[in-house]
């Protein structure tokens, strides 16, 4: 048993990792189905698949062989020391020394003891899996994480909706050699729509994650009403906020239930859903359905087009009436038709919001009260539409590649 558990202790952290990357595998193709057939990359997938679990396969062929091993020698251990035992219990009735009777009452006391001990020692490997499972668990728990929704912190029932970056540097910590921001100062007043444009990869998605607080500034302070969003309560800051992203995300439930989950509680009334909805620019079209706001929308939203879940993505966002808006390219995987549909949503959800908007199609943001040009790390431009064009920059220069 000792041997059996010795060996299942170290099999079990390597077929763990194994298994690991082989879900892991499994998982991406079976979430991204569509793309996966669409690519015609099953094959590659399965080939993926059968090459990552070749590791697990390997050591479960190992773990049996050594646990097979481990069986045989107890069970081969137990009978010969059975034999030995009566052997050795003949010999002594033989000499005398003892009686049948008194052979037999050892014998078997001996045996039901070991029989017992050997009941607890074969839960022993189960003891060794647990103990590994509580160490993966405790390292998880472990981990030290400075954003804890649990703090206390200031917590504000209304805000005007004035927001800033000072002195803001920042890097992912899975990438501290890449400095993605160095010193940015942004100022957004209440009610003031700000857009951040820039090439690919510059970081305005990062001022969002920033101002979300999914991470914290290595240097300098986001703040939200002059407060450092660090000593306020993360709840009460995010409650403030809504996003909505370019790739919305809906549950399997019904269309008035994804649109009250956008609640604190994700309890309102069909009023509430209603009104959220009209403002969205998506009642006319719940109501076109059989079921109306009953319709269940499918898993992740699977029974409607793009912009409808765009839509009823910014119902949820507005029902809870958020000061500040936050939107990562809502538009952008959207056809011209759909877009102009939620481009109006979101033209009237931004009345008297304040709005970080990022567009890569500056027709949409250039009525903004600020325009700030983001590039290495550092705002390079920031103006009006027209004092950008006049400034024959970045901006400008982007702005007629676009036709504009
Ligand atoms: N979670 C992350 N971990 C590590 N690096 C990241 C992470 N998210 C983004 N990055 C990197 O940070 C940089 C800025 O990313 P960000 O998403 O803010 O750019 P962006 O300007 O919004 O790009 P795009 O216009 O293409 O959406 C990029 O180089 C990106 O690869």
């Amino acid at each position: 048993q000792y041997l059996e558990l010795a060996s299942l202790t170290g099999f079990g952290e390597k077929t763990r990792k194994a298994y690991e990357s082989s879900g892991q595998v499994a998982g991406e193709a079976i979430a991204n189905i569509r793309t996966v057939v669409s690519l015609a990359k099953e094959e590659t997938f399965e080939a993926r698949y059968f090459e990552v679990t070749r590791e697990p396969h390997k050591y479960a062929l190992h773990k049996a062989l050594f646990a097979s091993f481990g069986f045989a020698l107890s069970q081969g251990v137990a009978y010969w020391s059975y034999s030995i035992g009566f052997y050795g219990g003949y010999r002594l009735v033989e000499a005398g020394i003892l009686g049948w009777g008194q052979m037999f009452e050892c014998m078997f006391s001996i045996v039901f003891t070991a029989m017992s001990l050997g009941h607890i020692t074969a839960e022993l490997p189960k003891f060794a899996k647990g103990k590994q499972s509580a160490i993966n668990i405790y390292e998880l728990l472990d981990k030290d994480t400075t954003i804890d929704a649990d703090k206390e912190g200031i917590q504000l029932d209304t805000v005007s909706g004035s927001l800033a970056l000072e002195k803001v540097d920042f890097h992912y910590p899975t990438r501290p050699d890449i400095q993605i921001f160095k010193n940015v100062d942004i100022k957004v007043k209440p009610s003031q729509t700000v857009a951040l444009v820039g090439p690919s990869g510059c970081g305005k998605s990062t001022v969002i994650a920033l101002l979300e607080r999914w991470y914290d500034a290595d240097g300098g302070k986001v703040t939200l009403e002059n407060y450092d969003i660090r000593d306020m309560q993360l709840h009460n800051v995010r409650q403030h906020m809504a996003l909505v992203g370019q790739e919305p995300v809906l549950f399997d439930m019904s269309i008035k239930e994804n649109i009250l989950y956008g609640l604190p509680n994700g309890e309102g009334t069909m009023e509430q859903a209603e009104s959220a909805a009209k403002l969205a620019n998506i009642h006319n079209f719940v109501m076109s359905l059989p079921n109306g706001y009953d319709t269940n929308v499918g898993d992740k939203g699977s029974q409607l087009s793009g912009g409808q879940k765009q839509r009823i993505a910014i119902a949820r966002a507005m029902i809870r009436n958020p000061k500040i808006l936050l939107l990562d390219e809502a538009t952008s995987a959207l056809d011209s038709e759909s877009e102009k549909l939620v481009q109006e949503a979101l033209d009237k959800a931004r009345y008297g919001r304040t709005t970080i908007v990022i567009a890569h199609r500056l027709s949409t943001i250039q009525d903004a009260d600020l325009i700030l040009v983001v590039k290495n790390g550092q705002i390079v431009e920031s103006g009006r539409h027209f004092e950008l064009i006049d400034l024959r920059g970045i901006y400008a220069d982007l702005c007629q590649k676009q036709n504009l």
